[in-house]
């Protein structure tokens, strides 16, 4: 049996045919009362099919937020699983937004949940958090690149709070962050035309104020909503700018609910990202 394309591999080429445009899918309750839809069930799906509809086919990436299918319950949890199958289906390539992590053991049922072909959420990456320690992360991180999935660790998160923990400085004089980076890059050493374990660092950042060489995508969260704009990018990613997939949710999905307004909102952000990374 030929060993699947890498994730690292797969993610070039559809930043490079698509641009790195990341949309997430996060149904919050005021965006599905914007678009007329009720806090329930049929709203989710309603919201999910038009985002899948408008954006599946053009986007690089697409990223649901788990979260806001888990406070539906099991029909929430089907609403995501559906939305995986036909993003995927229409050609992006969807990170799941769960930020998982936990010991060794634990950590590999959620990589089995996540990144196993058999599973129901089978997506074509994960992201998951380092704070148990970048080791317990190992299932996750062998069974991505056993199945041509990646991971997306947390390094430098987009929200203020984040530094706290972040910036700290361990006893090798290292940030945490940093201690983050360094593990990911020699992960992911060797790999053309990209490895396949990214980093999650936000472009709401004042500065990386850390090494982001990690020879793997950089997803970068913080456009729109949270203050970033295109403009923020090359001050915090400086040399790795071509390794960078910037992200909005609400940016693009308060432009819902006609699909042609949405892919309106993608193409402007997408332009925007271009300009300023010559993406
Ligand atoms: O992992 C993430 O995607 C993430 C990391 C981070 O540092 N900051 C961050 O905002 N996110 C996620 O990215 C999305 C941002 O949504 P908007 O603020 O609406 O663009 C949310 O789903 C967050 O959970």
């Amino acid at each position: 049996m030929t060993a699947p394309e890498p994730f690292g591999a797969r993610l070039r080429r559809a930043l490079d045919a698509r641009g790195p445009l990341c949309v997430g899918i996060d149904p919050h309750p005021a965006l599905l009362t914007e678009w007329g839809l009720g806090d329930d069930i049929g709203g989710l799906e309603r919201f999910c099919a038009t985002a899948v509809e408008a954006l599946a086919d053009r986007v690089a990436v697409l990223k649901p937020q788990s979260a806001f299918f888990e406070r539906f319950g099991s029909r929430g949890i089907a609403v995501l699983e559906r939305t995986v199958a036909e993003a995927r289906a229409a050609g992006a390539l969807v990170i799941m937004d769960a930020k998982r992590g936990d010991i060794g053991s634990t950590m590999a049922a959620y990589a089995g949940a996540f990144l196993d072909k058999g599973s129901p959420l089978f997506s074509d990456a994960v992201t998951v958090s380092p704070y148990l320690g970048y080791g317990a992360l190992r299932p996750a991180l062998d069974l991505a690149a056993a199945g041509g999935c990646g991971v997306f660790v947390l390094a430098l998160t987009s929200n203020p709070e984040g530094a706290e923990v972040q910036r700290a400085t361990s006893a090798g004089g290292l940030s945490v962050a940093q201690g983050v980076l360094d593990r990911l890059a020699a992960d992911n050493a060797g790999a053309t035309p990209l490895g396949s374990f990214g980093a999650v660092v936000g472009a709401t950042l004042e500065e990386a104020g850390a090494d982001l060489a990690i020879n793997g995508p950089l997803l970068a969260p913080g456009l729109g909503a949270q203050g970033a704009t295109a403009a923020d990018l090359p001050r915090v990613f400086g040399g790795v700018l071509r390794n960078v997939v910037p992200s909005t949710s609400r940016g693009v999905l308060r432009h819902g609910p006609e699909v042609a307004a949405l892919r309106a909102a993608a193409e402007r952000q997408a332009a925007e990202v271009a300009r300023f990374t010559g993406a």
